[in-house]
């Protein structure tokens, strides 16, 4: 049995095949794709796989891409399933005022992050943030219930903004600093404090709300090049929303898995 799990975003999609679909499965093979070369799946790095036998994605932009990826898919004989966010899955629940309009990703990812928190320790509350082309930062009571979260540019957006934006910013990327003296270094410096501020922002409301200290979790393409500038220590989780698409298939697909 092999479980091939797609997380397709806002720039690129992500995938990867592992050989169960279950939490622990191992990582048989994986990669990514621009949307705009999705059509290039099926005779490129899709055509050497073994055959999935089930699949699970997840999917912010809109039914046209899943017609696209469902099209690369006709290489196999395999169903597209693709999560949508529901009031309660996999031991957390969706606090959101229309829980079906919350981020697949989102939902996935938080998924994954309670999951990877209980098995490391005990029930907290939990601070999750997802670096991408946009930034995520989600907060979860200690029972895994998502109490709401934020919505902020990523980087590459803000960075782009103030370009578009100003009348004369067109900088190469600079380092981040405490007292940016040149134009790069105060960019990406503020771009990245901004995040950072955000999410220190969030941390304190959670732990107002919780009266106990929330567990401190980073995910996403650019988590890496944020974790040194966060005002707390943040945990680094490579991917977790192919963590949580393995715990929903776990449950979706044991029937058939037997
Ligand atoms: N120094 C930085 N600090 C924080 N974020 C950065 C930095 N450099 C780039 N980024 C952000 O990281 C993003 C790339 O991350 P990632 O690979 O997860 O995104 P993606 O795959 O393009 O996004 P999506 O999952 O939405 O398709 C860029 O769009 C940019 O916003
Ligand atoms: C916020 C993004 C863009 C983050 O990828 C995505 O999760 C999305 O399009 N969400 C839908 C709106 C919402 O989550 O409220
Ligand atoms: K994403």
């Amino acid at each position: 049995m092999t479980f091939l799990a797609i997380d397709v975003g806002n720039t690129r999609l992500k995938w990867a095949l592992f050989d169960a679909a279950r939490p622990g499965a191992v990582l048989l093979a994986h990669g990514v794709e621009f949307l705009e070369h999705i059509d290039r799946l099926a005779e490129g790095d899709w055509a050497r796989l073994p055959a999935p036998t089930h699949m699970l994605g997840c999917v912010v932009a809109g039914d046209a891409v899943k017609r696209r990826v469902a099209e690369q898919m006709e290489l196999w004989d395999v169903a597209a399933h693709w999560v949508v966010p529901q009031p309660e899955e996999a031991g957390v629940v969706n606090g959101y005022d229309h829980p079906m309009r919350l981020g697949a990703d989102r939902w996935v990812a938080m998924i994954g992050a309670r999951h990877r928190l209980l098995a490391h320790g005990p029930a907290r509350p939990l601070v999750l943030v997802m670096v991408g082309t946009a930034v995520t930062v989600e907060a979860l009571d200690a029972s895994g219930r998502f109490m709401g979260g934020l919505i902020l540019p990523g980087h590459g957006i803000m960075l782009r903004a103030l370009e578009s934006g100003t009348a004369g910013l067109h900088v190469p990327t600079g380092e981040v600093c405490p007292f940016p003296t040149n134009t790069s270094d105060a960019l990406t410096s503020g771009g990245t404090y901004a995040i950072a501020g955000a999410v220190e922002c969030m941390y304190q409301h959670l732990l107002r709300h919780c009266g106990e200290e929330p567990a401190c979790v980073m995910t996403g393409g650019a988590g890496w090049k944020m974790a040194p500038s966060m005002t707390r220590p943040f945990e680094l989780a490579d991917n977790l929303i192919f963590d949580g698409l393995l715990e929903i298939a776990a449950r979706r697909f044991a029937v058939s898995l037997g």
